[in-house]
């Protein structure tokens, strides 16, 4: 639905993306991810063409952007920042002014009212409207001309715990019942982790991962290792063969190891006790999705 090639941006001369290849698959929700200042939002405006990209191309849907920018824009709902609202309009009469102008047809706003569940509140004054209300109402506005693809910046950002499941519920609801294919940022992978079928994670203006969200577990599980505590991790990283493994100290009584098999964490134990030391603990720990998400990004080159 979304694919772009060796797409680079720069304000002048800071270099903010270079050569991104994000791909987002028809039908997904596509995670995208990245610390504060990682070129998200520029990456959404060049999708959107809000920016201009100097080079790389951007393809919705199978098409050059450049060349049919109005005929697939009408295809793509967007919400990008907060949503402007007139205050004093109702949830209806703002979708009404929206629904006018584009010239859709009569019913619709009432239909996607009941899509982003506020038919209940569709006549009371927006300026009453809790965050995550406006929130939706703005998905609303999105949602008015039926788009097949829809790239929104950040939508939970500011929503409380709850407003924040009310949006994940509605984004899932709208890919699983309404086939919209759905590309969102955010800054945190437990926001995304969810709701996420897809993930593209992007630091310093690079895509560091770009895969499903299975691909992105196991990077996790792969990552796992073996916690030893012991009274001194320097003589018994000595002790072990390296067959069992590169080990590191992390601490004066704490010895890692990248886990291999069961049967290495039993050689492991073997090796220590046999040779005199003592194990105060032995265990097999796998990083969290957070810490995995950290570690790509914190490991990848500054541009
Ligand atoms: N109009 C602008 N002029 C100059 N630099 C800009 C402009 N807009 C953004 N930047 C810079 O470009 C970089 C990427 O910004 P961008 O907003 O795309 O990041 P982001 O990943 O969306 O981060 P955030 O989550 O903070 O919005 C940042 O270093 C930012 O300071």
């Amino acid at each position: 639905m979304v694919e772009t090639d060796r797409l680079s941006f720069a304000y002048g001369t800071r270099p903010i993306l270079r050569e991104m290849a994000l791909a987002v698959p028809p039908g997904s929700i596509y995670g995208f991810l990245g610390p504060n200042g990682a070129g998200k939002s520029t990456t959404l405006r060049l999708l959107l063409g809000l920016l201009r990209a100097p080079a790389g191309t951007v393809r919705l849907f199978g098409h050059d952007l450049a060349r049919h920018r109005v005929a697939l824009l009408g295809r793509v709902g967007a919400l990008i920042e907060n949503p402007s609202l007139y205050d004093h309009l109702s949830g209806l009469a703002n979708l009404e002014v929206t629904r006018r102008l584009r010239g859709l047809a009569r019913g619709r706003s009432e239909e996607v009212l009941a899509l982003v569940g506020l038919t209940e509140a569709a006549h009371r004054p927006v300026r009453e409207y809790s965050l995550g209300m406006r929130q939706r109402l703005g998905l609303g506005l999105a949602l008015l001309p039926d788009p097949d693809l829809l790239i929104l910046d950040e939508p939970t950002n500011g929503l409380d715990p709850n407003g924040i499941i009310d949006m994940r519920e509605l984004l899932r609801r709208l890919q699983q019942e309404q086939g919209k294919t759905i590309l969102l940022s955010s800054h945190l992978i437990s926001e995304i982790e969810r709701v996420a079928t897809h993930v593209g994670i992007i630091q310093h203006g690079q895509l560091v991962f770009q895969g499903g969200m299975a691909e992105l577990h196991n990077r996790q599980v792969a990552r796992r290792h073996i916690v030893i505590e012991t009274d001194c991790a320097a003589t018994c990283c000595h002790l072990l063969p390296a067959g069992l493994g590169e080990a590191t100290v992390a601490s004066a009584g704490t010895l890692l190891l990248p886990y291999q098999s069961r049967e290495q964490l039993a050689k492991v134990a073997r090796h220590l006790v046999l040779a005199g030391q003592p194990l105060y603990q032995l265990s097999c720990r796998q990083p969290t999705l957070e810490e995995t998400f950290l570690h790509l990004t914190e490991t990848s080159p500054v541009l």
